[in-house]
């Protein structure tokens, strides 16, 4: 098994017999492990059904988990809108969280509807683990790197920005998130991310067509911080509630909730 450690540093022999880079975006897939090839699903149901045993065991230790196995079967998914179709519920004006399957509370499996234009705020994702495929449409991930020191919005409340004074507006351009690299993710292509390669924020760059990602979180988080792009600070995000679950609205998707998340709430 690869720790995540050493996942994206280096990588493994090539067994062209198993290797399928098709899909991957970021980083070598050699898939080569001691558990054999990695399957190919059938359909969502199927990818559902192999995740519970790639991560049965190992979900919820997060040094644990064979990350380029995980991410290969999720490129070895080829989209099918018959699939995903009825979790792909779309909100007005912010992106939605459709939760597929909680992974008996070792991952969380969540289709996310992208209204065109909408975005997450820039934020880090708990110490989990998460992988990101394009099921339809695009995405644009934008990474950051981590602000030299962790501030929290709350601890200095009257250091405001927005002053025409010049001095200010170079301290409030040190301030800023600093972009270490920007993707464009097409459909099938698979993103990893974790809180060791910095934060991100995602977006649907199109003006004229939603997009549809296929996101798992392992071990499952419900709150995270999110950073304010011109200040750095950071804030917790508030709880990421779900706007379905296994293709039902949720009520509890109107709540207060749900419209105090800052994940979503850009
Ligand atoms: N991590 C975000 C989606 S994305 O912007 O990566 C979420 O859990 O809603
Ligand atoms: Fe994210």
């Amino acid at each position: 098994m690869t720790s995540i450690a050493n996942s994206f540093i280096t990588s493994a022999p090539v067994d062209p017999t198993i290797s399928k880079t098709d899909g991957i975006v970021t980083n070598t897939i050699t898939a080569v492990c001691n558990k054999g090839p990695v399957p190919v699903p059938k359909d969502l149901d199927d990818l559902v059904r192999l995740l519970h045993i790639e991560l049965g065991t190992s979900g919820l230790d997060s040094e644990d988990v064979d990350v380029e196995r995980v991410q290969q079967l999720m490129a070895n998914y080829k989209s099918n809108m018959r699939d995903w179709k009825k979790y792909a519920l779309f909100d007005k004006g912010r992106y939605t969280r459709n939760l597929v399957d909680d992974g008996n509370g070792k991952f969380n499996l969540m289709i996310l509807a992208w209204p065109e234009t909408t975005g997450s705020a820039i934020h880090d994702h708990s110490g989990s683990h998460c992988l990101m495929k394009i099921l339809d449409g695009r995405l644009q991930e934008t990474l950051y790197h981590w602000p030299d020191k962790v501030i929290n919005e709350s601890d200095n409340p009257d250091s405001g920005m927005g002053s025409d004074n010049s001095d200010d507006e170079e301290k409030e351009k040190d301030a800023a998130m600093k972009i270490k690299k920007e993707t464009i993710l097409k459909r099938n292509k698979v993103a990893y991310m974790h809180d060791k390669l910095g934060l991100h924020a995602v977006s649907n760059p199109l003006k004229s067509k939603g997009a549809i990602s296929l996101h798992l979180y392992t071990p499952p988080y419900e709150t995270c911080k999110t950073f304010n792009e011109r200040s750095s600070k950071a804030r917790s995000s508030g709880k990421c509630v779900f706007f379905s679950d296994k293709g039902e609205k949720i009520d509890a998707c109107r709540s207060k909730e749900y419209t105090k998340c800052s994940l979503t709430n850009v």
